[in-house]
């Protein structure tokens, strides 16, 4: 079964073109990441494959139905942007409302608003209504919304933006163990967070999708490293690391950032190379990262 399969995709609003025949397929597995400038179409991307607009042209199935078909009911969640929770009604009483949309019975659906509250660490908040939350905490209840019925793909826009650190974290954390139980769309603009999170990136540009990126295959090949210098201690280091052994390319992609690729068959040790280097050479680094950030491969 293919989570999402998308040939062509067009979305125009009037004549905007919000998506321009986007095409791909994701499998089953690990969390993957929907990144885009402001106004590339992700959200749009999100509401056509919720079936909240229809394609101008092109077609789009999730879980192998279409968009917006009852049978996805349970099997499909989705988290909107600016998800708002009814102020009037308690927590619990909010979820188990949604539960029983879902088609189970008033005491399923409070045990069900329990376990999802369980899931992200919120049980003390089933009587409160959500004004006594924070936005963090509101947001966490939302995602725990989205887990009514164990659905099979959980669509999340944007799950962190406005949110403080410590219940991003938190967030992040919720969707890492719950990775096992479903599979994540998750769209941000958190790439450090995307990169630890998903295994694929799908970055949508002015409505067309310019990269398709397995961050997988890259730390599993092991065969880049992120070096921070000092400012002042660059000029000349990409000759130098270039004549180091399994070297294949040394790209400066920021003032103090270079993205080494190497050979790890040739240099398994290349970090202790590295360091060696900075010793004779006296030269300081900031940091050695095992991989190529996203941020680079996105936008080098
Ligand atoms: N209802 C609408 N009517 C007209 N144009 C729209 C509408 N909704 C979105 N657009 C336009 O379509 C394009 C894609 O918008 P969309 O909201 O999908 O982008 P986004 O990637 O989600 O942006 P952001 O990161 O800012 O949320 C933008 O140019 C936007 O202005």
């Amino acid at each position: 079964m293919s989570l999402i399969t998308c040939n062509d995709l067009t979305k125009l609003y009037g004549s905007k073109t919000a998506l321009n025949k986007v095409s791909f397929e994701i499998q089953p597995g690990a969390p993957i990441a929907l990144v885009g400038p402001n106004g590339a179409g992700k959200t749009t991307l999100f509401n056509l494959l919720c079936g909240f607009l229809k394609p101008s042209n092109g077609s789009v199935r999730i879980l192998d139905q279409r968009p917006g078909e009852r049978s996805l009911i349970g099997n499909l969640a989705a988290l909107p942007q600016d998800s708002l929770l009814d102020p009037s009604l308690s927590i619990s009483a909010q979820l188990s409302f949604f539960a029983q949309l879902q088609g189970l019975s008033k005491a399923e659906s409070l045990k069900e608003a329990d376990r999802v509250l369980d899931l992200v660490d919120l049980r003390d908040t089933a009587k409160e209504k959500p004004t006594a939350l924070s936005h963090g905490m509101g947001k966490r209840v939302a995602i725990a919304q989205t887990f009514i019925g164990s659905p099979k793909l959980i669509l999340l826009d944007e799950p962190t933006a406005g949110i403080d650190p410590a219940n991003a974290k938190k967030i992040r954390s919720i969707v890492s163990e719950q990775q096992e139980n479903t599979n994540f769309l998750i769209s941000s603009h958190n790439l450090d967070e995307l990169e630890k999170l998903c295994d694929q990136v799908l970055y949508l540009e002015n409505g067309s999708l310019q990269q398709s990126i397995s961050l997988k295959n890259q730390t599993e090949k092991n065969d880049f490293i992120t070096l921070t210098m000092e400012q002042t201690q660059t000029a000349n280091l990409v000759n130098v690391i270039k004549l180091m052994n399994g070297i294949k390319h040394v790209e400066h992609s920021q003032q103090d950032t270079f993205i080494i690729e190497y050979c790890v068959n040739e240099e398994p040790n290349l970090e202790i190379r590295l360091f060696e280097m900075f010793s004779q050479n006296k030269l300081q680094y900031k940091s050695i990262l095992r991989g190529k950030r996203l941020e680079d491969t996105l936008f080098s």
